[in-house]
């Protein structure tokens, strides 16, 4: 069970009224992180609703990150990729300046966008694959012709070339708990990459179907990430613990 840190100051409680919006996210992120650590496999911040908050906002995300326990690795939500001295300086800011342990990064550039990150041997990068909203379609579905010659949906094609792209085993995926069906295709492809599962919760992803689809062969390597429906639950620590139990029920057979 991962915690998406995606802090909205307005629908933050009361009693956060009369500070300054970042003073308020700084607040009610290191509040979060407390109450439902114990519990969180991960952490994934997401960069836009720091960056929302202008220079200050990047201060409170550095803030954020060095308040996660060290034995907890955080995921920088950034959905980075560009081409080639972009892409270094977008991977030195994220492992380098905000001391992140893994990154979303999109892989649509191709190989050599991505390689700056997979570099960072010691890091972890996850690249989209199947993303959860409903416009994932648009492109995702789009059949081609995939390495092995046969013709498959992109995603899969995506999914079979990041193989290729896991030298360092330091690669992941992102696939989307809305579409749990092809999160079953996708760890049959993929058996033993972590999958960064997020779509449970506010976006209406079927957490059994995605548990059962996801997890490798052990039963591991699925981070279920949730954000809205624990950060803005009356007490998230309570349902951070009940995520993390109805997961772990689902990996027992329940
Ligand atoms: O990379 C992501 O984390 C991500 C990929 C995806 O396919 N869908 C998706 O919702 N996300 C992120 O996961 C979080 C979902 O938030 P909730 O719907 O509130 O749990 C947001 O930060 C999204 O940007």
């Amino acid at each position: 069970m991962c915690v998406g840190l995606d802090p909205e100051p307005s629908r933050f409680s009361a009693q956060y009224a009369g500070m300054s919006p970042e003073q308020a996210v700084r607040a009610f992120c290191l509040a979060i992180i407390e109450a439902t650590a114990s519990y969180a496999c991960a952490f994934k911040p997401n960069s836009a609703f720091f960056e929302v908050l202008g220079p200050a906002g990047l201060q409170v995300l550095q803030e954020v990150i060095k308040a996660v326990p060290a034995h907890i690795p955080v995921i920088l939500d950034a959905k980075r990729g560009d081409m080639g001295n972009t892409a270094r300086n977008y991977a030195k800011a994220v492992f380098e300046v905000y001391h992140a342990d893994a990154v979303t990064v999109n892989p649509y550039q191709g190989y050599d966008a991505v390689l700056p990150f997979l570099e960072y041997s010691d890091k972890g990068i996850i690249l989209l694959c199947r993303t959860s909203n409903p416009g994932s379609r648009d492109f995702q579905d789009l059949r081609v012709q995939g390495d092995d010659g046969r013709e498959q949906p992109l995603y899969e094609a995506v999914a079979r070339r990041i193989q290729s792209w896991n030298k360092d085993n330091n690669c992941g995926l992102v696939v989307g708990a809305t579409y749990p069906e092809e999160l079953r295709e996708l760890r049959a492809i993929c058996p033993t990459m972590p999958i960064l599962i997020p779509g449970v919760g506010a976006q209406g992803g079927d957490l059994k179907a995605s548990v059962q689809a996801g997890v490798d062969a052990q039963g591991e390597l699925a981070i279920i990430s949730a954000s809205r429906s624990v950060l803005y639950a009356s007490d998230p620590a309570h349902e951070a613990r009940e995520l993390r139990d109805a997961i772990n029920e689902v990996r027992r057979g329940g």
